[in-house]
């Protein structure tokens, strides 16, 4: 089933439209990722998509049900986690406390169960203050908050972004393992080959539009791909 649908969506600040015009989508258990230039508008576009954004157009809907009317909450509340680039956990509190605040009802506990058991690093360090967590290990984290809900979908925003290659590669890993969850993920990523190892599908932006768009094996295989949009983070 296709969960998010974007079409000829626009995002922008004040007058100027950065997002200008992109169709997307999103299947169940898929994942998707979004690369392309500096300042194309991919964090823009996300931040759309999770109402985020000051003006917003064109039609965006979730498992069928319309987006674009629905403040930034509801859209959490139908299925779709949001993990932005920085301030994504809560320095001062412990791994425990910065789970328990996303946790909602009874299922709460037995869902901190299931990220200690999916994040055992997190398992260990339980009382540790977030931030004194090593940056692979606060990336766990940000994930597991952001699973706390038990979303349908799952959005990163450049997930590697502060991290070395070595913790890059354990970051990929965890986002194939997601799909476990039964969680499709829509993610921005600079490390755009290493990203596209790990999805079904990509969106290459360029300028607020789709420049590029298919399969992720086929975008690898593109020499036009190559030549404009990968190897410079790799
Ligand atoms: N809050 C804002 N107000 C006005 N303009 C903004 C704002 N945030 C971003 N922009 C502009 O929007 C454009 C796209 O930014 P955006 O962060 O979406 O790009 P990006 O593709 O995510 O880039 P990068 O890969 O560098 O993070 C940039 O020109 C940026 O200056």
């Amino acid at each position: 089933m296709r969960l998010l649908e974007l079409k000829e969506l626009r995002v922008g600040y004040g007058e100027v439209d950065i997002v200008r015009g992109i169709d997307l989508h999103v299947e169940e258990n898929e994942i998707v990722t979004i690369a392309g230039t500096n300042g194309a508008g991919k964090s823009t576009l996300v931040k759309g998509v999770m109402g985020l954004a000051p003006r917003t157009s064109g039609q965006m809907t979730f498992a069928g049900q319309d987006l674009l009317s629905r403040s930034a909450e509801d859209r959490r509340s139908l299925g779709i986690s949001y993990v932005p680039q920085v301030a994504n956990v809560f320095p001062s509190l412990s791994v425990s406390e910065n789970l328990s605040i996303m946790g909602r009802g009874q299922n709460a506990k037995s869902r901190m169960d299931e990220m200690f058991s999916m994040f055992p690093a997190l398992g260990r360090r339980k009382r540790t203050q977030a931030r004194a967590l090593s940056g692979g290990e606060r990336q766990q984290l940000a994930f597991a908050r952001a699973l706390m809900s038990q979303p349908k979908l799952i959005v990163l925003d450049e997930p590697t972004a502060a991290l070395s290659p070595a913790l890059s590669t354990q970051v990929f890993e965890q986002v194939k393992q997601l799909l476990s969850m039964d969680v499709a993920v829509l993610m921005i990523e600079q490390r755009a080959r290493q990203s596209l190892k790990i999805s079904h599908r990509g969106y290459i932006l360029d300028s607020g539009k789709v420049a590029m768009v298919g399969p992720a094996e086929q975008l690898l295989a593109d020499p036009e791909m190559e030549e404009l949009y990968l190897g410079v983070h790799e």
